[in-house]
């Protein structure tokens, strides 16, 4: 029975695969404080946060169990992705099901923000009959800038369109095709400040967007604008927007997002000229059961060890993808497992070529199985695919993936190169028709095993007699040898004899063998 953690309000409507579930047992505890979360967590395998649970690198060290974070939101700014991603953890988010309730939103304090609605109702409810101070202006034939044409920007767009508004729109993947067909302007930052009447930011608050609009944005912009944020605190230098405010550039501000949330002690709320909402972009039934409904969907997938989409530090793979590449996993975390155990020194860098029809699909959860075979064998559990790169990462392990032709005549061919301070060590693996995975070639010999559990690799040079050698002394030790795969490139030369046995050989075992003549090493491969 996994355990899962609600730790912030979630609609109990949209939560309700999880709690039908008979694999799943269902928490609600929304009221925990940093330091009882962190008593608690060590007993579940999942959790559920929207934006008020800080997941946090000391709570993620004391997740002992935890699998997956399931964010009911797009945001996943409150959870530290990295620790998450160092602990094996999968963060998935619900990217959909709030785009239409943010977006209306935003458009609700667009046109609250154009005809003055929050203060003229303040006004009148304090008992003044006001007209003349909030005289509007109209949306139709005005600029609007939309800064980030993702999801909501999008949606933002096609309804500034029905209002006639002019749209600008700025994002670094918006195409003059996708920008005609949406029938807006593909402009840049500088086009939307010096063109703008209206401003909406709707981009993630990453590096690179923390404080974009700033205090020589705001100089650039036309008198008068009116800025919208519905997406992040911190996209809007604050500070620089007080300042906007006072010196008449920016004639309304209407914010749902603030850089500290709760807001407090912040000038700009009570501003007259500032609008602000309480972070309720997605604060409407539909949204919080939708995102509700595919957080508690993909949380089952994943502890149900079943596909999934919308995992943000993991790469999303398709069903059909998945049933082509699943019996690869299963090859590239054994090659990667022999392979550690064939290096004599530390690896410094992978090298891992796809071949043939491998060429065709995006193959990195390939890449990262075997990265994660060739860690596993010496950190053991605690390496799975989500923090497997990662890990190698903090090993001074790099890895680099290419497509090639050279598949060999294989329908589908995996080439891997370790190289370490003292040489290279190669393999390659394919997959045969209703025999499963095979090893191909190891450091450049052709052979053909089945990657089972226990390998026995052996260095020789190519003489007459070694085989029998071999099997009469394993004979002698009750070590059955279930197969035996002789790889040599030329009579006389270097080879290598690869067995697969029984049981691994003992210590004394191994010494034996290395006394027989023309053989220089000798390796159990445990896989
Ligand atoms: N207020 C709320 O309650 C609420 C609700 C939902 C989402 N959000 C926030 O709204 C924002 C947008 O959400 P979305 O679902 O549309 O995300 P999205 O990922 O679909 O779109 C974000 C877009 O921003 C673009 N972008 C990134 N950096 C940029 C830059 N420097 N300049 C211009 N564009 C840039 C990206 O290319 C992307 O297209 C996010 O910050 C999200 O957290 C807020
Ligand atoms: O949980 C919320 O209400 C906020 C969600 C929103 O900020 C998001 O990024 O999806």
């Amino acid at each position: 029975m996994f355990k899962v953690l609600v730790s912030d309000p979630i609609s109990e409507d949209g939560i309700r695969a999880l709690l039908d579930s008979d694999q799943v047992q269902v928490d609600q505890k929304t009221d925990l404080s940093p330091e009882a979360l962190k008593e608690t967590i060590p007993e579940y395998d999942g959790l559920i946060v929207r934006s008020q649970t800080k997941v946090t690198k000391e709570i993620l060290e004391c997740a002992t169990k935890l699998k997956v974070i399931g964010r009911a939101g797009v945001g996943v700014d409150t959870i530290d992705l990295e620790a998450a991603t160092e602990h094996g953890v999968i963060v998935v988010n619900a990217p959909n099901g709030n785009t239409i309730s943010t977006c209306e939103h935003t458009f609700a304090m667009l046109m609250a923000s154009a005809r003055n609605i929050p203060q003229a109702h303040k006004t009148l409810t304090e008992g003044n009959w006001d007209r003349k101070t909030y005289k509007g202006v109209e949306l139709k034939g005005k600029t609007l800038g939309i800064v980030g044409m993702g999801r909501i920007g999008t949606e933002v767009s096609k309804r500034a369109k029905a209002f006639q508004m002019n749209v600008i729109g700025y994002d670094p993947f918006l195409t003059e095709e996708r920008a005609s067909q949406i029938g807006i302007q593909k402009g840049d930052l500088d086009k939307i400040y010096e063109n703008a009447d209206f401003i909406t930011v709707h981009t993630p608050l990453i590096k690179e967007t923390h404080h974009l609009i700033n205090k020589s944005a705001f100089q650039k912009m036309k008198k008068g604008v009116r800025i919208v944020n519905c997406a992040r605190g911190g996209i809007i230098d604050e500070t620089a927007l007080l300042e906007a405010i006072d010196e008449g550039i920016v004639a309304r501000a209407a914010l749902d997002v603030f850089e500290e949330e709760p807001p407090t002690d912040n000038p700009l709320v009570g501003k007259p000229e500032v609008i602000v909402t309480p972070h309720l972009g997605a604060s409407t039934s539909e949204a919080q059961l939708y995102v509700a409904e595919d957080v508690s969907q993909e949380i089952l997938n994943i502890l149900s060890d079943q596909p999934f989409q919308n995992a943000v530090n993991m790469p999303a793979v398709n069903d059909e993808t998945r049933k082509i590449l699943e019996p690869y996993y299963l090859l590239s975390e054994k090659l990667g497992e022999m392979m550690i155990q064939l290096a004599k020194q530390p690896p410094r860098h992978i090298k891992i070529s796809y071949a043939g029809t491998l060429t065709d699909f995006n193959t990195e959860l390939v890449t990262r199985t075997f990265v994660k075979g060739l860690l596993s064998h010496y950190l053991g559990e605690k390496v799975n695919i989500v923090n497997a790169t990662h890990l190698a990462k903090q090993y001074g392990l790099s890895y680099s993936v290419e497509n090639t032709t050279a598949s060999l005549g294989y329908s589908g061919l995996i080439s891997v190169t370790l190289t370490t301070d003292e040489g290279e060590y190669s393999a390659a693996g394919t997959l045969f028709d209703g025999l499963g995975p095979r090893i191909v070639h190891v450091n450049q010999y052709t052979i053909d095993i089945a990657p089972t559990d226990r390998l026995l690799y052996i260095q020789h040079t190519d003489v007459p007699g070694i085989i029998g050698h071999v099997g009469s002394l394993l004979g002698k030790h009750e070590i059955n040898i279930a197969t035996m795969q002789v790889g040599r490139k030329q009579v006389g030369g270097q080879a290598i004899m690869m067995l697969t046995i029984d049981k691994a050989l003992s210590e004394e075992v191994l010494g034996e063998l290395l006394q027989v003549d023309h053989i220089h090493s000798a390796k159990n491969i445990d896989l």
